[in-house]
């Protein structure tokens, strides 16, 4: 490096939203895409949301100066912006990029998005969380060439603002890990290979951004906390080493913070302290410090010259920091004569702005929470503290001692007679009687061979959104609103009739979104206004927050079930979302293991579940779409995870008397690495995406010996296409060359809540028909 590095001040943090406060960026981009404004508004309303998050930033007290601010801003996807700064644009998008006058944004719009003559790149969750990232697609001949324009101004703008800011990218190592071999790939080939050219277009980049007077560039690399990527962490630290090393000797850069966020780097953090990055962040909420590092100087010797960004402040919750225990931790680097400076564990993005934009909170719940502005106030606090010494934050400390007491003995925190329930669940409400006996006792419910049924949500139309949004304003009083549910469930059940479905649903109608719906209607749990957090691109989810014990004071969603199933003869099945998924699409508490939290949903669901079998439910399915998700990055973890989840599920389906079948649905499709848990779920029936990998998941399932039913998706819900009857028979085909056809249902991939009427109705018409087609097929061949 050539200029002296200034050290990064006392505070900063890894990232912060970028949709906005009121989701400006999603209007500003879907009125883009609609055509309804130009590209230069498009990006003047970036730069606004860019300047008003620097400003605001300062405001709450990070310096202006030394690289204090992130450079997180996204049009999309952080992962799409390296594709560009890379210049990594797949050949498939090749013609894109040469048309006449097309500019960065919209090669970048149409790698996010597709168009006629594009399937869209792939997207898949961010590490554990609920984000979802554009995956690139890499292989031998992708061009790699550094395209730092966005980067350089944004820099450039935040000078002109008076702000010495410091860009973020997605670090070289990670980036390759979380791509795939694009279909042109050789056999054998993986993206990580081509590591050395990818460094040395970020040697471009960084020199670039060091010529534009950025002081300080974060690299985030991620891959070292995980051990579900192509390669073993051993390898992963091998090739972060390589890439640094190369990184760290070129000759015009910025200062390196290398972030290791998202989980726990203590294996690799002094390795990573030795390299040649002015400063690395390591995740201390999820993460530790290796064992007796600090006593006997090794940390301080590895970080020697190194500041070490401590990730005290989580970023993942939305609960104030214990700032007295926070502060230790950092004190006690410092101490040992580490050049500790406060952090947050990852970037904000995974949080809301601001508690203070909460008009309808519990006003002492909302005395417990910290969005991102508060978090960014606390870690402000501690560098004060660093500065000045603990004297000086005296106050605040005490302050966050008294909300952490309050919130401690705030009723509902821990109610009596839940705890007293949970304590006496024992291993006999976890079991149902064997397989065997309830496929016998299950006899009765008359299911057919190749049973068609459907994920559980109809198409939520315009009509049925706005009639929502009139209830929740108060235009329409709960009687017109219960009146046009039913008439909405009505519609529903004729329609499945009609298309000749076996097991039929009551479509969902009544719910915002599968998990709000229950957090809704359940205590422990508050649900925000302006709490939303980016899930993709420009859509955004608000997830519930729960924070006390959770119970059910009434049931929830019986009232619709029963109503459902005294319109027909046919089976409706219940429908519930699972505890794990609860858990996992909400702000969860973290005074307590999320096993205990867990045990608390199942029990509620529980109740629900003896409800809808008094009322004449004999199907009720409990979805577990996350229950991949939580699976701890960190692979000493996954079997205790495995082990609450799983009983969690099982806990809330296991006071099911036999002749009931329980139903369970999972999406994603890495479903293979799972089957063992899914097995231990006890559940009688399993559907999951299969459509898109055209039922790649029967193989393993063959293998495994799986002997319970299973619906491997026929029908891509994913886009409006309609598959043909002879499609959707050839997939339904082939998974029953693997299973037997006793255990066999077809269904879509998931739920039809985001698809038209027009194209569910003939997708689902063909379904019957296919399913019809190979039950007479396997008939004749059988002569029976
Ligand atoms: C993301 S899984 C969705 C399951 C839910 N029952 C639905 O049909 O929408
Ligand atoms: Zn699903």
């Amino acid at each position: 490096m050539t200029a002296a590095t200034t050290p990064l001040p006392n505070a900063t943090i890894l990232g912060y939203p970028r949709i906005g406060r009121r989701r400006e960026l999603k209007r500003a981009v879907e009125s883009y895409w609609k055509g309804a404004t130009s590209e230069a508004e498009l990006r003047a309303t970036a730069a606004e949301l860019r300047t008003a998050t620097r400003a605001r930033l300062v405001e709450l007290g990070l310096p202006a100066l030394g690289g204090a601010v992130p450079e997180s801003f996204s049009f999309y996807d952080q992962v799409l912006d390296a594709t560009l700064a890379l210049g990594a644009i797949p050949h498939r998008f090749a013609d894109v990029a040469a048309r006449e006058g097309a500019s960065d944004l919209d090669v970048y719009f149409a790698l996010a998005r597709g168009d006629e003559n594009h399937q869209p790149l792939e997207m898949t969750k961010w590490f554990d969380t609920n984000y979802h990232y554009s995956v690139p697609e890499i292989d031998e001949r992708t061009p790699f060439a550094a395209n730092a324009a966005a980067l350089v101004e944004q820099v450039a703008e935040a000078r002109a603002q008076g702000v010495d800011s410091r860009p973020v990218l997605v670090g070289p190592v990670t980036y390759l890990l979380l791509a795939k071999a694009s279909d042109e790939a050789g056999g054998g080939f993986k993206p990580i290979d081509r590591l050395d050219e990818v460094v040395a277009v970020y040697a471009e980049l960084l020199s670039a951004l060091a010529a534009a007077g950025a002081a300080w560039v974060q690299l985030d690399e991620p891959a070292l906390i995980s051990d579900s990527l192509p390669t073993t962490r051993d390898e992963t630290l091998a090739l972060v080493e390589r890439a640094y090393r190369e990184l760290g000797s070129a000759a015009e850069r910025p200062a390196i913070l290398l972030t290791a966020p998202y989980g726990d780097s203590s294996r690799v953090l002094a390795r990573l302290g030795a390299l040649p990055a002015e400063a690395v962040q390591a995740d201390l909420v999820r993460g530790a410090l290796p064992e007796g590092s600090l006593a006997d100087g090794s940390l301080a010797r590895a970080f020697e010259g190194t500041q070490l960004v401590a990730g005290v402040v989580d970023g993942r919750n939305i609960w104030r920091t214990d700032l007295r225990t926070a502060f230790a931790r950092v004190e006690e680097l410092q101490r040992a004569g580490i050049a500790a400076v406060v952090g947050t564990s990852n970037n904000l993005q995974h949080v809301p702005h601001d508690v203070a934009d909460e008009s309808k909170l519990d006003a002492r719940l909302k005395s417990w929470l910290a969005f991102a502005d508060q978090k960014v106030e606390q870690a402000v606090v501690l560098a004060r503290g660093l500065a000045e010494g603990a004297a000086a934050i005296e106050d605040e400390l005490a302050a966050s001692e008294r909300v952490l007491a309050d919130r401690a003995a705030a009723p509902g925190v821990r109610v009596d007679a839940i705890r007293a329930r949970t304590a006496a669940v024992g291993g006999a409400d976890r079991s149902r009687v064997s397989e065997g006996e309830r496929r016998e006792a299950q006899r009765s419910l008359g299911i057919p061979q190749l049973a068609t049924t459907t994920i559980g949500s109809f198409p939520q139309t315009g009509e049925i959104r706005r009639a929502r949004a009139a209830f929740t304003r108060g235009e329409i009083d709960r009687q017109a609103y219960d009146g046009f549910l039913r008439e909405e469930i009505e519609r529903v059940i004729r329609l499945q009739e009609e298309i000749g479905l076996d097991i039929l649903v009551h479509g969902e109608a009544e719910r915002n979104d599968m998990v709000q719906y229950f957090a809704e209607h359940l205590d422990g749990f508050a649900v925000t206004e302006h709490g939303w957090v980016q899930s993709y691109g420009t859509r955004a989810t608000r997830p519930s927050i729960l924070w006390g014990d959770v119970s059910r004071p009434a049931p929830i969603t019986v009232e619709w079930s029963a109503y459902a199933q005294s319109l027909t003869d046919r089976i409706v099945k219940g429908m519930l979302t699972g505890p794990v998924t609860i858990l996992a699409w909400s702000f969860v508490r973290d005074d307590q293991p999320l096993a205990d939290t867990a045990a608390q949903v199942a029990l509620a669901l529980r109740d629900e579940i003896d409800d809808l079998v008094d009322a004449g439910i004999r199907i009720v399915q409990v979805d577990e779409p996350a229950l991949r998700e939580l699976l701890p990055l960190d692979a000493d973890r996954q079997a205790a995870y495995l082990d609450w989840s799983v009983g969690a599920f099982r806990l809330a389906t296991g006071g099911a008397s036999p002749e009931v079948q329980i139903h369970t649905h999972l999406c994603y499709s890495e479903f293979g690495e799972i089957i063992d848990a899914v097995d231990g779920l006890d559940a009688d029936v399993t559907s999951i995406e299969a459509a898109r990998s055209r039922m790649d998941v029967v193989e393993p399932l063959g293998e495994h010996g799986y002997s319970r039913g299973i619906g491997p998706g026929v029908y891509d819900i994913h886009s409006p296409r309609v598959p043909s009857v002879e499609e959707q028979a050839e997939l339904i085909r082939i998974a029953a060359s693997r299973i037997p056809g006793e255990q066999l249902w077809v269904n879509p991939d998931c739920g039809l809540k985001t698809r038209g009427y027009e194209e569910t109705v003939a997708s689902l018409t063909n379904l019957v028909r296919a399913a019809r087609t190979v039950r007479e097929s396997a008939l004749a061949t059988s002569g029976r």
